[in-house]
């Protein structure tokens, strides 16, 4: 391929070569307005006016965070970039560049991974960052392996060990819906039958499995609110919190009135035979913001209450309640756990 010009079509990823499929997959990335220095050097160099970064990654792999014949390439490039997009909000920060390491089989078509790109270079454009560099490598299989930075614009980084008993525990985005699409999604391969994934009701409820929306503008604005403690819900929300919960030693109690149940979850919950509170409570992959605010503070337009921090560890050890009570089947994504073999 010249400097300039379009794979061929139907080209493979062995066709192209990997300088080629650098250069293909570059051109889809615009330079940020926190780039000094872009892809095609040895490194990168990002703005930090804040003179500290944020950083985090998170990998993507095809079997376990997404199957092919359930989402598209520019699906996958979304939730890449969501699943760190939303970790560095949640601290905070405001995003401003990401790094995507590749690897995939040498007869994975040109397109997929240039459509995989566009996705990311969309998900990155909602949240104000671009993708700045990466690596590529061939693999059995597709891996994304994403690291993206951020921007605390002055102010210190909301950790999940500031929580203190009497503050308010706040929601922004979605939750369970993510864990709804994939129940139908793993119910229409079981059973070979589309119908779980094409009906009009529960759309959404797929759409979500295959591009979460967290709320990143709502981190920055949390913190600036004076959040005491903040993450995304990417495991689940009872094991997200439990992770605050332990790491400021307070115990956490959620109210199940708080959460509004959409139709769409409650129909499908009847069609599986599953509670719907059990993916509110239990499902990851929608990555919303869970933050602990001091009394006194309003949420911010888009958060709703959904429980309060309360003194000392319980009885138990740190946790997390559900109207006093500890949450039965709602433990959360464990990579090694059962989780990973019950998807429903
Ligand atoms: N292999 C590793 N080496 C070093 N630190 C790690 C490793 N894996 C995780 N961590 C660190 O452990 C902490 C918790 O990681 P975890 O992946 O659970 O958080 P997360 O990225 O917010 O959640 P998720 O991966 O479910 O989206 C993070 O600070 C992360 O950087
Ligand atoms: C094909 C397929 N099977 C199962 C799942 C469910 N899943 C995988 S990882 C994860 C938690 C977050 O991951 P991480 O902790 O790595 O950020 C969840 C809920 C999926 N998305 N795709
Ligand atoms: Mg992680
Ligand atoms: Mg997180
Ligand atoms: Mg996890």
């Amino acid at each position: 391929m010249g400097s300039h010009g379009r794979p061929p079509a139907g080209a493979t990823l062995r066709d192209l070569g990997e300088f080629g499929l650098i250069e293909a997959v570059t051109a889809r990335f615009s330079h940020g307005r926190d780039v000094l220095v872009g892809p095609g050097d040895d490194a990168a160099v990002l703005a930090a006016p804040d003179g500290r970064v944020v950083v985090t990654t998170d990998l993507l792999l095809e079997g376990r965070h997404f199957r092919r014949d359930w989402s598209s390439a520019v699906d996958v490039g979304h939730k890449a970039a969501a699943q760190n997009l939303a970790d560095v909000a949640s601290m905070g920060a405001r995003p401003t560049g990401l790094f995507l390491g590749f690897a995939a089989p040498g007869d994975l078509a040109v397109d997929w991974a240039l459509a995989m790109a566009d996705g990311m270079a969309e998900e990155c454009a909602q949240a104000g960052a671009s993708v700045s560099g990466g690596d590529v490598s061939s693999a059995d299989s597709i891996m994304l392996g994403v690291t993206a930075l951020g921007d605390l614009q002055g102010r210190p980084p909301v950790l999940r060990s500031g929580a203190r008993p009497g503050d308010a525990v706040v929601l922004a985005g979605r939750l369970g819906w993510a864990q709804a699409g994939l129940a139908l999604l793993t119910a229409g391969s079981a059973a070979g039958d589309s119908r779980w994934v094409d009906d009009p009701r529960w759309k959404e409820l797929i759409a979500a499995h295959r591009r979460p929306r967290p709320p990143y503008a709502l981190g920055p604005v949390l913190a600036a609110a004076g959040a005491h403690a903040m993450c995304d819900v990417s495991d689940g929300l009872v094991a997200d919190l439990g992770h605050i919960a332990v790491a400021s030693g307070v115990s956490i109690d959620l109210a199940s009135e708080a959460f509004l149940i959409d139709e769409a979850m409650r129909s499908a919950g009847a069609a599986l035979d599953v509670d719907p509170l059990r993916w509110v409570l239990g499902g990851g992959e929608d990555h919303p913001l869970v933050a602990c605010l001091p009394p006194g503070v309003t949420p911010p337009a888009g958060c709703i209450v959904i429980g309060s921090v309360l003194s000392g560890a319980g009885s138990a050890g740190a946790g997390v309640t559900v109207d006093g009570e500890r949450p039965v089947g709602s433990d959360g994504w464990d990579h090694y756990g059962q989780s990973a073999t019950d998807a429903s």
